[in-house]
């Protein structure tokens, strides 16, 4: 295939040599043996575009497919929500979670791209669905509407700088595609990690939920795209919860921003730089390349005016602990309850400065609710651990093993630092 894409966003390169040009004075870890300076410059020159183009094909084509996506999954939930007789669309997996049209297109898309991309026999892909019960005999006409919605979007691809496929996927090929996302993933080599729809209970609300794509390398996260079609590129647009109050209410935004565009952020790993875009509006003839803007962390440090996020249900997260915790560190604010990804992406930003997520014990957390999260949040400025202060450990399979009680992801280190006091002062008379 030829990979067309057009990187998009150049003014990132000056800053990158720069630093680059910076640490590179300090810890020269370059060990070959230059004779002469003007070898030794020679060498730098290219130690130094190596650097700069590490990754930068994986996290276009990331960034790429992951706003294809998001223009699949804003589709299917209109007409979710529109059509209340699409209740045969939402399915319910076996721990009662919905699973719909969406995660199974936006999975056989993301695996469709990727392979092409990098090669079927290579590609490792970590992702949430499998094909069991789409390939029942009894779910014949999902099958078919999750084809269709495939077909639909990859069409579009070229309008992303990316290849579509010379002919239509046959069902056969497109439950190829999902089913190949079934690697484990480990402490070794290279792999793709995917949440199709994260939040699909959020989802089927009309709600807030995101598309969730990392990539781990030999166990860390390396880069991390997280696509929030919701969640509009400023705070004060969320006022107006979503679209769907202008597509209800037939009011009709002053400005012609684009008011109603969700975003895409992303981050490389030690960049110290995350970037937000805004969601494609696949109707416009050129959509590619996109602008990006950088986001950082706020910069509250003050407990009082801090507002911490953390899941909408209660069965995914202790709200009377965290209600304990907050209440400890002096936070006065209400939470904020949102549904997805999406927390993370609103600390990355700046919008809230605290995600708290405490499971029911027993429960084991997956790596793609949160890889794309956490190195976005980090490169951001900020800090996630668990609630006992160490790194989320990627490297383990698809679980978070060894992950001690909960998720404490923070703007910076001081509040960090004291809501894992509080954590250690209060665990004990917890009854969690
Ligand atoms: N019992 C339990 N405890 C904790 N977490 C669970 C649990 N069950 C599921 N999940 C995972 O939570 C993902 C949704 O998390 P959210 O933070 O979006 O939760 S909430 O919907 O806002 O309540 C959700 O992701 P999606 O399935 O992609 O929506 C699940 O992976
Ligand atoms: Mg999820
Ligand atoms: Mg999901
Ligand atoms: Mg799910």
């Amino acid at each position: 295939m030829h990979q067309k894409f057009a990187h998009p966003h150049h003014h990132h390169h000056h800053h990158f040599r720069n630093k680059w040009r910076l640490n590179s004075s300090y810890n020269n870890n370059n060990n070959k043996v230059a004779s002469t300076l003007s070898s030794s410059v020679i060498i730098m020159e290219e130690e130094m575009k190596k650097q700069e183009g590490e990754y930068s094909k994986e996290l276009g084509i990331a960034v790429s497919v992951v706003q294809m996506a998001c223009s699949l999954c804003q589709t299917v939930q209109e007409s979710l929500v529109s059509n209340k007789s699409n209740s045969d669309q939402v399915q319910s997996k076996d721990d009662n979670s919905p699973v719909t049209v969406a995660d199974w297109s936006v999975q056989a898309t993301v695996s469709w791209v990727l392979s092409e991309c990098f090669g079927s026999s290579y590609v490792s892909i970590v992702a949430e669905e499998d094909v069991e019960s789409l390939s029942r005999s009894d779910n014949i006409s999902l099958l078919e509407a999750v084809v269709e919605t495939v077909n639909a979007c990859l069409a579009e691809a070229p309008k992303f700088g990316l290849s579509c496929p010379v002919k239509s996927l046959g069902t056969s090929e497109v439950l190829e595609a999902i089913s190949r996302c079934n690697s484990t993933g480990g402490p070794k080599g290279r792999h793709w990690v995917l949440d199709p729809v994260d939040g699909t209970l959020g989802f089927v609300r009309g709600d807030q939920y995101a598309v969730a794509l990392a990539m781990i390398e030999d166990g860390e996260v390396v880069l991390g795209v997280l696509g929030c079609p919701n969640y509009p590129m400023k705070k004060e647009w969320l006022s107006y919860h979503h679209r769907y109050y202008w597509m209800m209410s037939k009011l009709s935004p002053s400005s012609s921003e684009s008011w109603d565009q969700g975003c895409v952020m992303y981050a490389k790993r030690g960049s110290g730089e995350a970037w937000m875009q805004p969601l494609v509006n696949t109707n416009m003839e050129y959509v590619w390349p996109n602008s990006a803007r950088p986001i950082r962390v706020s910069p509250i440090d003050d407990p009082t005016l801090a507002t911490f996020c953390e899941p909408v249900e209660k069965a995914n997260s202790s709200h009377s602990f965290t209600a304990g915790l907050a209440h400890s560190v002096g936070l006065r604010k209400q939470p904020l309850r949102v549904y997805s990804m999406v927390k993370y992406a609103a600390i990355a930003r700046g919008d809230a400065e605290i995600f708290m997520k405490f499971a029911k014990a027993g429960y084991k957390e997956k790596i793609w609710d949160h890889a794309a999260g956490v190195i976005i949040i980090q490169e951001a400025g900020g800090v996630v651990t668990d609630a006992g202060g160490r790194p989320l450990d990627f490297s383990k399979g698809i679980f978070l093993e060894g992950l001690d009680r909960g998720i404490i992801a923070c703007s910076g280190a001081i509040l960090h630092e004291k809501i894992i006091g509080a954590v250690y002062a209060s665990w004990d008379s917890s009854n969690l």
